[in-house]
C-alpha cells in the first residue's frame, strides 16, 4: 500500500500513505475491518471532498461481496441548517448519492441531522440521544478543515461540546462554496454532533488529503491542546488513527 510512515505520535497513530488513492484505500480498509469485525457496528460518517474516494472503494468491497452494511447503523457529523435533506447540496443527499444508494445499508438505520428541523435543540437532543440508543459509534470517520475544525466544529468550540446549532466561520463558507453555484447561497448554520459526541466513538479515523491540509495537521499533532484547533483534542482519545497522503504530510516527520 506503500506506506512511508506507520508511527504514534503525541498518542495518535499516524498512517503516511504515498498518495491520495491509497490514503483512501487505506480508509476504506479499516472501515471494511470494522464492519467485517462487527457486523452491526454503527458507523459515524463525514461528508466533504476528503471521503469521496473512501467511499467509492467501499462501495467496490461491497460489489466483490467483502462487506455488508445491511447490519450497519450510520450517524452523519453534520447537516446545513435550513437545506431540507432532498437539496442537492445537503448532506442527506451526498451521503445518499455516495454512499448510502450503492450499497446495502437500509435507508431507515441512516441518520443525518435534520436541516429543516422546526425546533433544534429538541432534535439535537434526540440525535445524541439516538446515538446513545444504538450503543454509540464504533468508527467515527473524519475529515478535517483548514482551521482545524471536525465536522462543523469551528475554532472556539469546547471539549464539552454536543450535538447543537453552530454559525459557520468566514472561512468555511469560502471553502464550501465550491459545492454551490455562487458563496451567498452557503447556509451560515449548521447542526454539527458536539467535540464531546465525537470523542465517544470507540476509534476515530480522521483522513486528510493534500498540502492545504498540512498545517491544520501540524496543530492537531504537534501543537497545544486547544479549542483554537478543535482537531487537537483527538489528543485526548486513546483510539485515532490519522491518515494522511504525502502531500498532506509533507515536512511533518523529516
Ligand atoms: O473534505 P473537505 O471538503 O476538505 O472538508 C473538510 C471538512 O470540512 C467539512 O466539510 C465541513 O466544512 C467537514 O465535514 C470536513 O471534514
Amino acid at each position: 500500500m506503500g506506506f512511508k510512515v506507520n508511527d504514534v505520535v503525541n498518542g495518535i497513530r499516524v498512517i503516511v500513505c504515498e498518495d491520495s488513492d491509497a490514503a483512501s484505500r487505506t480508509t476504506a480498509d479499516l472501515i471494511a475491518d470494522q464492519l467485517r469485525e462487527r457486523p452491526q457496528s454503527v458507523l459515524g460518517l463525514a461528508t466533504g471532498g476528503t471521503p469521496l474516494k473512501t467511499y467509492e472503494n467501499l462501495i467496490e468491497l461491497h460489489r466483490d461481496g467483502q462487506i455488508s452494511f445491511a447490519e450497519a447503523t450510520s450517524f452523519n457529523l453534520d447537516e446545513y441548517v435550513g437545506l431540507s435533506g432532498d437539496h442537492p447540496q445537503s448532506y442527506r443527499s451526498f451521503m445518499n448519492q455516495t454512499l448510502f444508494s450503492k450499497v446495502d445499508i437500509a435507508p431507515e438505520r441512516t441518520h443525518v441531522p435534520d436541516g429543516l428541523a422546526s425546533d433544534v435543540p429538541a432534535h439535537c437532543t434526540a440525535y445524541e440521544d439516538s446515538i446513545q440508543s444504538h450503543g454509540g459509534i464504533d468508527l467515527q470517520l473524519l475529515g478535517i478543515g483548514h482551521n482545524g475544525h471536525i465536522a462543523f466544529n469551528e475554532p472556539g468550540s469546547s471539549v464539552d461540546s454536543r450535538t447543537r446549532r453552530v454559525d459557520l466561520t468566514d472561512d468555511t463558507i469560502e471553502k464550501n462554496a465550491r459545492f454551490f453555484d455562487s458563496p451567498d447561497e452557503v447556509p451560515r448554520e449548521a447542526i454539527t454532533m458536539g467535540i464531546a459526541t465525537i470523542l465517544q466513538a470507540k476509534k476515530i479515523v480522521l483522513l486528510a488529503i493534500g498540502s492545504g491540509k498540512t498545517a491544520a495537521i501540524k496543530s492537531m499533532l504537534f501543537g497545544e491542546v486547544t479549542d483554537e484547533v478543535p482537531a487537537s483534542f483527538l489528543r485526548q482519545h486513546v483510539g485515532v488513527t490519522v491518515v494522511l497522503d504525502a502531500a498532506a504530510a509533507d515536512g511533518l516527520f523529516d
